[in-house]
C-alpha cells in the first residue's frame, strides 16, 4: 500500500494544488474487508474539472471505492494518490455528514470553522452555497426538520464548502425528488465547472450518462469504464426489445411496458437489434460477465 497523502484531517487549510502529472485516482486497487475482495485490481482516474460516475448493483464496491479514495480504506494492492485529506470534500451516503441538531447555518460554521474560514470569506461563500441549493429560506430549520432532498444538498454544501480539489459524493442524489435531483446535478456541473475533480456513485443510470466518464462494477471487478458514448459503443452481445421475453427468463428485464431480451455474440436471422442507453448497456455488460462461458 502507497497511499500518498501529505496532510492530516484538521491541517490548516492549504492552497488548491495541481494534480501530480498521473492525476489522482486508485490505479490498479485491491481491497480485501473481513476476507471479502470489495475491490479486485480496480483503476479509477479523477481528473479536475470532470465528472466521473461510479456505478454498480449492490454490493458492487461503489463505496469501498471512494472511501479508498478518500483515504479512509487501506488497500491490498494498488495505488491511490489523492490531495490531502483537507483538500478533499468527501459526502458520505445518506447525508450521514449532516449534524442533525444543528441548523442549517450551524451546520455550515462548524464546518467552515474546522477549515478556518470566517468573516467575509464564509459570509460570501455561505449566502452562495445556499442560493444555489435553494436553502436560503431554511438557514434556521433544524437539519432534522429539512425534506431528505433538502439534507441531501446541505451535505453537499457541507462537503464543497472549502472549495475542495477532489470532491467525492457518495450515491448524492439517492431518495431524492426529481427536482432536488436537477438541483444537486446543477451544484455537481459547476463544481467541475470550477475545476474540482468529481467523483460520484450513483445508482441513477441518466446521471451516469451525464459524467464526462464512467466506471462500471459488479463483484469488485471492472464491466466497463470510459465515456458514456464508448461504454454505450461497446456494449456487448445483442439486445432486443418486445412484449414478451425473447428467450431465457434470466436474461429479460423490464422496461415500462416493454421487455428487453439479451443474448451473447452477434444478431440471429430475423432479430431486429436495438441501441442500448446506459441502463440497458449496464445489464448488458453485467449479463455478459455472468455468462462469459455460454456458447453465443
Ligand atoms: N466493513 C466490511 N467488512 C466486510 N465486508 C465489507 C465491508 N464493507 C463492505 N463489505 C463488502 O464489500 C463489498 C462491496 O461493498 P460496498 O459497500 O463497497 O458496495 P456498494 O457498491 O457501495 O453497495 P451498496 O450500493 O449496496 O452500498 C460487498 O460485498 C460488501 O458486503
Amino acid at each position: 500500500m502507497s497511499r500518498t497523502v501529505p496532510g492530516e484531517r484538521g491541517e490548516e487549510a492549504s492552497p488548491a494544488r495541481q494534480a501530480p502529472p498521473e492525476g489522482w485516482g486508485v490505479f490498479g486497487a485491491t481491497v480485501v474487508l473481513d476476507r471479502t475482495t470489495a475491490l479486485d485490481d480496480v483503476t479509477l482516474a479523477t481528473p479536475r474539472g470532470e465528472v466521473t460516475a461510479v456505478v454498480g448493483g449492490d454490493g458492487a464496491g461503489k463505496t469501498t471505492l471512494l472511501r479508498t479514495l478518500v483515504g479512509r480504506v487501506r488497500v491490498s494492492a494498488g495505488r491511490v494518490s489523492a490531495p490531502p485529506p483537507v483538500r478533499c470534500g468527501f459526502m458520505p451516503t445518506g447525508a450521514s455528514g449532516v449534524w442533525l441538531d444543528l441548523s442549517v447555518a450551524e451546520n455550515l460554521d462548524f464546518v467552515a470553522a474546522a477549515h478556518r474560514i470566517g468573516g467575509r470569506a464564509l459570509a460570501d461563500r455561505r449566502a452562495e452555497l445556499l442560493a444555489a441549493a435553494g436553502l436560503a429560506g431554511a438557514v434556521d430549520r433544524l437539519a432534522q426538520d429539512l425534506s431528505g432532498g433538502m439534507r441531501q444538498k446541505l451535505a453537499f454544501c457541507l462537503a464543497i464548502l472549502h472549495r475542495p480539489d477532489l470532491l467525492v459524493l457518495d450515491e448524492p442524489s439517492t431518495g431524492v425528488d426529481p427536482v432536488s435531483r436537477v438541483d444537486l446535478w446543477r451544484l455537481i456541473s459547476r463544481a467541475a465547472a470550477e475545476d474540482t475533480a468529481v467523483v460520484m456513485a450513483t445508482t441513477y443510470l441518466d446521471e451516469a450518462e451525464r459524467a464526462t466518464t464512467c466506471l462500471v462494477l459488479d463483484h469488485g471487478a471492472t464491466l466497463a469504464s470510459g465515456a458514456p458514448a464508448a461504454i454505450l459503443a461497446g456494449t456487448p452481445g445483442t439486445l432486443t426489445t418486445g412484449r414478451a421475453p425473447a428467450g431465457p427468463a434470466e436474461l429479460s428485464w423490464r422496461r415500462g411496458y416493454e421487455t428487453r431480451s439479451w443474448h451473447p455474440g452477434p444478431p440471429r436471422d430475423g432479430e431486429e437489434p436495438i441501441s442500448a442507453d446506459m441502463e440497458d448497456s449496464v445489464i448488458a455488460y453485467t449479463l455478459a460477465a455472468q455468462h462469459s462461458g455460454d456458447a453465443s
